[in-house]
């Protein structure tokens, strides 16, 4: 469930008479979601989304996130666009949280992605990566390689609870991934966290990316390594190259990558995987029993960790045309 804020009625009517979006005719509770509250407001214009921004985002982030949501969309992609109040304003307060209206997105997301999602998701993530250009506020990579040590500390001491030798295995990981983590790939707005669930269709077309609250700059490179993780894995745990491929094509029918990032693709799932088994891990240790919201497992991310560790080159994930590897001069 995604509701930690109730909101009134009154309230409610209150916020959204500065905003230019007609009356409030009904609104309720979005159960997904994990991070924030979310809330559908139907309106005499139409269908909105109303979302209270929680207590793991830092509400310093927020003019970075929405800002970047209007920016991608003024550059043409589909993803929600902040409403803006009569002031100009695309933030306000309500229920004593920060709170933002955005524009509704149709389509629903893939409980189980084919292989043509696979590839229309590589194709829109790439297409972000361009509209992201020129994007001026910077929001450094909160989850990247340096933040992992100080999170897996906090969740080291009870590792093996969830599963023996879990400890020595991610310091194991750990340390190779602070070891060999490339330097100087190309760098824009990420999306960091392109999961399924983030991404609507309507049939095979996609409709729209959602959730930016994620979103930071890193190497372009790394939310492809993110998405491979996210996408191209069946639910026994083996990886489907074909998916892989899919996701690939699409991503590089858009931005060719360079022979750099090519080479620095395992390194990069790895610590794609890493980085959402440690963050799965705290919150499996830390969320009380019999909260309502929908632990996950940790697990399904040590396994896809396993894989990477194995994997010699990005041919093993799907990587197939020469031309996906720019020339770079001898
Ligand atoms: N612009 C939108 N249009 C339509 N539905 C939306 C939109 N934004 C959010 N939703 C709905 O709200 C749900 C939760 O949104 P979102 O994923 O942003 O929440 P969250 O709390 O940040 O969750 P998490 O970070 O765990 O994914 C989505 O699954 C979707 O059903
Ligand atoms: N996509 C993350 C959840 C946070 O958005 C995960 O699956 O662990």
């Amino acid at each position: 469930m995604a509701v930690y804020t109730d909101v009134s009625e009154t309230d409610l009517q209150l916020f959204i008479a500065d905003y230019d979006i007609g009356q409030l005719l009904s609104y309720k509770g979005i159960a997904e979601g994990v991070e924030n509250s979310n809330f559908q407001l139907h309106t005499s214009q139409g269908n909105f989304i109303l979302t209270l921004y929680e207590k793991r985002v830092n509400p310093n982030d927020l003019p970075f996130f929405l800002g970047l949501m209007d920016h991608l969309a003024g550059n043409g992609l589909s993803c929600p666009l902040p409403i803006r109040r009569r002031d100009g304003e695309t933030l306000g307060v309500l229920a004593g949280r920060p709170a933002a209206v955005i524009s509704f997105l149709e389509g629903m997301w893939p409980r189980k992605p084919s292989v043509t999602h696979c590839r229309e998701t590589g194709r829109a993530l790439a297409a972000m990566h361009v509209a992201g250009e020129g994007f001026e506020i910077v929001r450094p990579n909160a989850l990247s390689v340096d933040s992992w040590r100080p999170l897996w500390e906090r969740s080291a001491a009870r590792a093996d609870e969830v599963e023996k030798g879990l400890a020595i295995e991610i310091t194991q990981a750990l340390d190779a991934l602070e070891a060999g983590w490339p330097k100087g790939l190309p760098e824009g707005v990420i999306h960091a966290d392109m999961f399924p669930d983030n991404v609507f269709f309507i049939g095979d077309e996609l409709s729209g990316i959602i959730d930016f609250y994620f979103a930071c700059n890193d190497f372009l490179v790394y939310d492809l390594a993110i998405c491979i993780n996210a996408w191209c894995f069946e639910p026994d745990g083996s990886y489907n190259l074909t998916k892989g491929m899919a996701l690939i094509d699409g991503y590089t029918d858009v931005r060719s990558l360079s022979a750099e990032e090519v080479a620095a693709l395992p390194i990069l799932a790895q610590g794609a995987a890493l980085r959402f088994l440690l963050t799965r891990l705290y919150d499996w240790l830390t969320t009380p029993e019999g909260a309502l919201v929908v632990k996950k497992d940790p697990r399904e991310y040590l396994r896809k960790l396993r894989f990477h560790r194995a994997v010699d080159n990005a041919s093993e994930y799907g990587l197939r045309r020469a031309g996906h590897i720019e020339e770079t001069a001898p």
